[in-house]
């Protein structure tokens, strides 16, 4: 069977478990992943080998495979330039793809025939929850390549509520197939994967076979603030702020030091946000937040970079930063790589 390879892009609402179902897939914590929607900000691809499965009496087996995966922002109207952008990167990701995993969240209820002239909390919700489903769906629609549509969380609700839910969002595109998963609970991903392959067209690799991501070890990292960040403060800071690494400085060696102990990589992160009140929060009472967030995070990426980690955090205030386009493009961490790569050159 010859190898496969394609590109294919995770879509679906916010908070649907795009994330989730990202790092489930690679055995691997590459996206930051918390309740709060909108965690996502740019597309992320994550290079998933798929070893051969041999054809056997009873299972149709498929060829390896080269699966890059992309996850994207949840799909939402956009309010500010941040969201633009967000929604930008979802285009992106869309383009030229080979297959998308359109991602619903099975909690979220179904709309009732007369939700338009209730006016109850729970119709109202429904109602919302509609239109945000309306809005995902407009993507979906203008896609030309293959579609297969995930039911997530499947953990959370009975059997039988699944089979409304098949024969709504089945009405509503052409999907080449529905696959119900819980992306937390690791159940469900053989048959995604296998349905998956088989959509792939013949092809070599994109990425060498090691490599899991195309975004480099320091993005990683101001995402691993952010995502502590996004759990530990509450109210509109998470949505508020944003995280930008000014000094990245990897050890020389990667050789312990002569008292046995592993080599330092020094890290200094801005922490943007809109308001000075934010800026306190973040700060907390005698610092004690920002030593929070930074002693979690350095835990983090001490494991991610297999070195120790000096990590400063400094707390910055940029007035309304989210409806800024020039600074909204400055944090899209590839430009930030083109930009370190021109500052290299020069010197
Ligand atoms: N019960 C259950 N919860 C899940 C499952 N998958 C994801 N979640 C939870 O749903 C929440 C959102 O998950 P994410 O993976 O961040 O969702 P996302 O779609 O990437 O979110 P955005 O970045 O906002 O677009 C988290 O609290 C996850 O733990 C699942 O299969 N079952």
């Amino acid at each position: 069977m010859a190898f496969r390879s394609g590109f294919v892009s995770i879509i679906g609402r916010p908070n649907a478990g795009k994330s989730t179902l990202l790092n489930a897939l690679l055995g691997q914590k590459l996206a930051i992943v918390t309740h709060k929607p909108q965690t996502t900000r740019t597309r992320i691809h994550g290079v998933l080998e798929v070893p051969l499965r041999k054809k056997t009496r009873t299972d149709a087996g498929h060829p390896a495979a080269q699966i890059v995966l992309v996850d994207t922002p949840g799909i939402h109207k956009p309010a500010t330039q941040l969201d633009r952008r967000m929604m930008q990167e979802v285009h992106d990701a869309l383009e030229a793809r080979d297959l998308v995993l359109f991602l619903v969240d099975v909690t979220h209820r179904l709309p009732r025939e007369n939700d338009e002239t209730n006016q109850s909390p729970t119709a109202r919700r429904r109602k919302l929850s509609a239109a945000e489903d309306d809005f995902a769906m407009t993507f979906v629609r203008k896609l030309t390549c293959p579609v297969l549509l995930v039911l997530n969380k499947i953990d959370s609700v009975a059997k039988a509520d699944l089979l409304p839910l098949i024969a709504h969002w089945s009405s509503l595109h052409n999907f080449a197939a529905v696959i119900p998963i819980s992306a937390k609970k690791k159940q469900g991903l053989d048959l995604l994967l296998d349905q998956t392959v088989a959509q792939l067209p013949e092809g070599q690799r994109y990425f060498p076979k090691h490599q899991l991501t195309d975004q480099p070890e320091r993005f990683l990292v101001a995402e691993i603030i952010r995502e502590k960040i996004l759990l530990l403060t509450g109210e509109e800071v998470p949505y508020a702020t944003a995280v930008v690494i000014e000094r990245y400085e990897e050890p020389a060696s990667m050789r312990k030091t002569k008292d046995g102990k592993l080599p330092v990589t020094k890290i200094a992160a801005a922490i943007f946000c809109e308001r000075a009140g934010q800026k306190a929060i973040l700060i907390g009472k005698n610092g004690e937040m920002l030593k929070r967030i930074g002693t979690t995070a350095r835990k983090e990426i001490e494991s991610l970079l297999g070195t120790r980690v000096f990590l400063e955090l400094f707390v910055k205030v940029h007035e309304d930063w989210r409806s800024s386009a020039s600074f909204v493009e400055d944090l899209d961490w590839r430009r930030q790589l083109e930009e370190i790569a021109a500052k290299q050159v020069d010197k």
